[in-house]
């Protein structure tokens, strides 16, 4: 009874000594709340790879200069930190693969793990991700087997040989046009480099041509699909809080930012569908039911449109349908025209192998007929051209984000669940313990011995694994034909007396691709007889 008696008044003593030191007690706690936070930090850090310093709160959202993933900057981080590299982006943990051991090791070990694609709010706004590049699961699945079984067959390119030949005719006359008489007339290459490749991928998308220079009736559609492309980047890059702080997804409610998203994605749409006219589409359809050798001339969205849905209920939903659309023109267009350009700014700085590809071209092609693409595989050398463009300047610099579900652990480091990943692709094709000065543009590396030993993950250009780019064997066959055009077609040169090696060579990134800051103005010289033309 005494020790209860006692142990109360202890217990009485103890509660008012609480109530009185209330403050001190909260003022404790806290701290012990908040060193526990930072111990837990620290040891987490320990296990997280290595990565710049970040900010409380922001992490490294500010490190990393105008740009979110300015490429050259991460090559520069990487050298410091490694081909793993970690980086918070406000709550969101990243990791960037920077070397060429290191996107071996995501690629095999990996990339099951990692082929998940972050859900922004634009890209659910857009098509709530059913098209290939935001999607994971079975839909992706069964939209990437369209894709290697019947978009980017041998036979189905081959199929749109004729419509890709037109095509680059077309820009060697309007090349030609465009250089007029006069022998000093200046051609903004960037500008009709755009136009044939954009042409090249909506004949085969949806068997039109975008841009027909005079007519009238086609500059309308032009104008609506720079409306498209446009409206898609300028929302794309829009800041949303929640992408990078989900936890905050109130206030993008409150700032009423899926219904502004939502606005700007029935424009694209109402846009897209004049462009797309799938009316015609389902007309075609109907006249063509019972019709074998309609194949011939069906484009993608024909065959979209008779393609079962993944769970086999009905067909693709025009949702859908529009996706894809926009994964090819985004994603193929923009990466070859810039390809090109850095082709001939590199050409124009290395006469030399200009040289060697036009004496390639006029050995196996001669002077008397113009390339084609049946030609390509008898020019090797011209091939290493493309390659080494695409290795220095790739199309699209970093990957797109891939994204894991599930915690994982990589090359002895933890990763949280929800980890993105994005491949430095432009620090990976530079890596010096794969290529001998990398920063050299030299074709000749990939016709020696061992140039045909490089591997996926040593050339990252299209990417590895199950994300690969799935246009690779188109973009690498249009590519080289029309580079190999040109360079039959003209000799080139800079207008006044600019000194090659003066060439402004530095990119500018938009966040895909990184063309030249400073559009290539080029002239050029006719070396073919003039019934080529
Ligand atoms: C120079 C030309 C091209 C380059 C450099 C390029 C590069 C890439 C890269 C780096 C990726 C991302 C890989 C990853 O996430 O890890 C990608 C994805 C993709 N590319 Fe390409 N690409 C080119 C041309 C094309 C063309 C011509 C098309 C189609 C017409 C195309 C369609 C796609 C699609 C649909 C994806 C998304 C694949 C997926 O998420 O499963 N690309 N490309």
């Amino acid at each position: 009874m005494d020790l209860m008696l006692a142990l109360g008044s202890r217990l009485g003593l103890i509660v008012q000594l609480t109530k009185e030191n209330s403050l001190w007690t909260t003022f404790l706690a806290v701290t012990v709340l908040v060193l526990g936070k930072c111990l837990m930090d620290a040891f987490q850090r320990k296990r997280l790879p290595p990565g710049p310093r970040a900010w409380p709160i922001f992490g490294n959202m500010f490190n990393l200069g105008p740009l979110p993933w300015s490429y050259t900057f991460l090559r520069e981080l990487a050298r410091k930190h490694g081909g793993l590299m970690y980086l918070r982006m406000g709550s969101i943990p990243c990791i960037v693969i920077s070397s060429s051991s290191m996107a071996k090791e995501v690629v095999i070990n990996h990339d099951q793990q990692f082929a998940f694609r972050p859900v922004r709010l634009f890209s659910n706004t857009l098509c709530k991700c059913k098209d290939i590049t935001t999607s994971y699961g079975p839909n992706w699945r069964h939209l990437r087997l369209i894709c290697t079984s019947q978009f980017f067959t041998k036979k189905r390119i081959s199929m749109y040989e004729a419509g890709r030949t037109e095509e680059v005719h077309t820009l060697i006359k309007q090349i030609l046009r465009k250089s007029g008489s006069r022998e000093d007339s200046v051609v903004d290459l960037p500008f009709q480099l755009k136009y044939t490749t954009t042409n090249i991928i909506s004949r085969m998308v949806f068997n039109k041509r975008l841009f027909v220079e005079g007519d009238e009736c086609n500059l309308q559609e032009a104008k609506r699909y720079q409306e498209v492309i446009s409206l898609h980047f300028r929302t794309y890059a829009v800041f949303v809080i929640s992408d990078y702080f989900p936890s905050l997804s109130f206030i993008t409610d409150a700032q009423g930012m899926k219904e502004k998203m939502q606005k700007v994605v029935e424009q694209i749409y109402k846009a897209l569908d004049e462009i797309i006219d799938f009316e015609e589409h389902h007309r075609r359809r109907m006249d063509h039911a019972n019709d074998p050798e309609a194949d011939r001339d069906q484009d993608f969205v024909d065959l979209l449109l008779a393609t079962p849905s993944h769970d086999g209920v009905g067909t693709l939903d025009h949702e859908t349908i529009r996706g894809i659309v926009m994964n090819m023109l985004i994603a193929g267009t923009e990466t070859q025209a810039s390809t090109l350009e850095w082709a001939m700014a590199y050409l124009l700085q290395h006469p030399d192998v200009m040289k060697q590809a036009q004496a390639e071209l006029d050995n196996v092609v001669g002077t008397q007929r113009i390339v084609q693409e049946s030609d390509l595989e008898h020019l090797p050398y011209l091939g290493a051209v493309i390659k080494e463009v695409s290795r220095m300047q790739p199309g699209a610099p970093m990957s797109i984000y891939h994204e894991s579900r599930e915690k994982s652990r990589m090359a002895g480091y933890d990763l949280p669940a929800r980890t993105r990943l994005i491949f430095n692709i432009h620090a990976i094709n530079r890596d010096p313990c794969v290529y001998d000065r990398p920063d050299k543009f030299d074709p000749s590396r990939f016709l020696r011995p061992q140039g045909s030993s490089h591997d996926s993950f040593q050339f990252m250009t299209y990417g590895a694994g199950r994300r690969i780019c799935p246009g690779m064997p188109l973009a690498t066959l249009n590519m080289a034909h029309i580079l190999a055009h040109m360079l039959h077609s003209f000799d080139w040169k800079l207008p006044g007396d600019q000194d090659p090696q003066d060439l402004d060579m530095t990119a500018k990134f938009d966040g895909l691709t990184a063309p030249k800051k400073y559009p290539l103005l080029i002239i050029p010289q006719p070396r073919l007889p003039a019934f080529l033309y």
